[in-house]
């Protein structure tokens, strides 16, 4: 029997991994069970129950429209009938949900199943963050894997080619995962760094928010490349003191470096940055009017690394990470950012 798969989420970027992991497991039916269960969180869309709309035209009309899903991915609104006799999960959601779904499924998954984040965020604790997969372990009590990358759904949808980083502690599934994700337009490298892979995620969303800021100031791609440049410091340095052990080299993967660059230039992040500085909206304002239903992580992830920082006196050492904060929150003004740029202490 082919091992069963459950997408815990149907956003943008979980209805894109639908369409590749739809089509990976008909084509590989020796590894994977044909029909894939999706946990979708059930919303009217022009007074249709979305769910239905999956199932009966295979698009998800709301967060990916225009692109077909494959018939074998199949919606579910109910978590527990979703997720119900799985062997791999894959959690793809905005992570503010994470712990209210896997208390739900608590107790009623397989214990040998096995499960992989896409989820870019991190959650946090009193003496630091603790990583999405961390949480989904101590949760369930099964393996769990990580997939980050530069991959914009949008573009991955459409088949445009692109890499994605495996991270996995585990051998045997870091392998089927590769197996379950990879095609000819959707490269994966895996690497046994999970806990740097998911930091990447989380806070290259920040730095997104710091590549719209300078776009909003009219300031060109040199000044975006030295956020970029400064933004990689400043989560490298985050990594080495949050997560001993990280390794500099998982910076390189996708993961890293090309997700970095693939969101100052294409992410939503990116925008909601230009949005914040162009108009006075908040950014929930901003969020409703410019996605739709879907989300920025990246103010979010600002928020919580900025109380971390500042519970332990670490504030000064990520003044970029700060000013992103504090620029979200309408507390500094925008055209006091390049100054943070300017007086920044890798530059010491
Ligand atoms: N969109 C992209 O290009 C990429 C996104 N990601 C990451 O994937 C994760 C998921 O993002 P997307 O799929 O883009 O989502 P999204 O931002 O498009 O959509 C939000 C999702 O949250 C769901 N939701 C709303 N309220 C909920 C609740 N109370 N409980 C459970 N679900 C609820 C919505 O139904 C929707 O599916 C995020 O961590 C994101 O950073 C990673 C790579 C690419
Ligand atoms: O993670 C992403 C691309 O890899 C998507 O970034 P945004 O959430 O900023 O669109």
């Amino acid at each position: 029997m082919g091992k069963a798969v459950c997408i815990i989420g149907s956003g943008n970027w979980g209805s894109a991994i639908a369409k590749i992991v739809g089509h990976n497991v008909r084509d590989r039916r020796e590894l994977f069970d044909p029909l894939v269960r999706m946990y979708v969180y059930e919303e009217m869309v022009d007074g249709e129950k979305l769910t239905e709309v999956i199932n009966t035209r295979h698009e998800n009309v709301k967060y990916l429209p225009g692109v077909q899903l494959p018939d074998n991915v199949v919606a579910v609104p109910n978590l527990l009938e979703a997720s119900k006799d799985g062997d791999i999960y894959i959690f793809v959601l905005p992570h503010q949900f994470v712990a209210d779904i896997c208390a739900t499924m608590k107790g009623n998954i397989k214990k040998d199943s096995i499960a992989v984040s896409l989820i870019k965020g991190v959650s946090i604790t009193e003496g630091g963050i603790k990583l999405i997969s961390d949480v989904i372990t101590e949760e369930l009590g099964i393996h769990c894997s990580a997939m980050m990358g530069a991959n914009l759904a949008g573009e991955v949808a459409k088949e445009q080619f692109c890499e994605s980083t495996i991270g996995s502690t585990n051998e045997e599934n870091g392998q089927m995962l590769k197996r379950l994700f990879e095609t000819p337009y959707f490269h994966c490298m895996i690497v046994n760094d999970t806990p740097t892979v998911e930091i990447c995620g989380a806070l290259k969303n920040v730095v997104g928010i710091g590549a719209g800021i300078v776009d909003g100031m009219n300031y060109g791609d040199n000044t975006k490349a030295a956020v970029i440049r400064l933004g990689l410091m400043e989560m490298i340095k985050f990594a080495e003191l949050f997560s001993p052990g990280s390794k500099v080299s998982t910076f390189f993967e996708s993961c890293g470096i090309a997700d970095l660059v693939a969101t100052c230039h294409g992410g939503r992040n990116r925008m909601l940055g230009e949005s914040v500085v162009k108009s006075s909206k908040t950014v929930k304002e901003l969020e409703k009017e410019l996605l739709h239903g879907q989300s920025f992580q990246g103010p979010l992830v600002a928020r919580e690394i900025y109380h971390i920082l500042e519970t332990k006196h670490m504030l000064e050492q990520f003044p970029m990470f700060m000013a992103i904060h504090k620029i979200c929150e309408r507390e500094m003004d925008p055209s006091q950012f390049v100054s943070c740029l300017r007086n920044h202490p890798e530059h010491m």
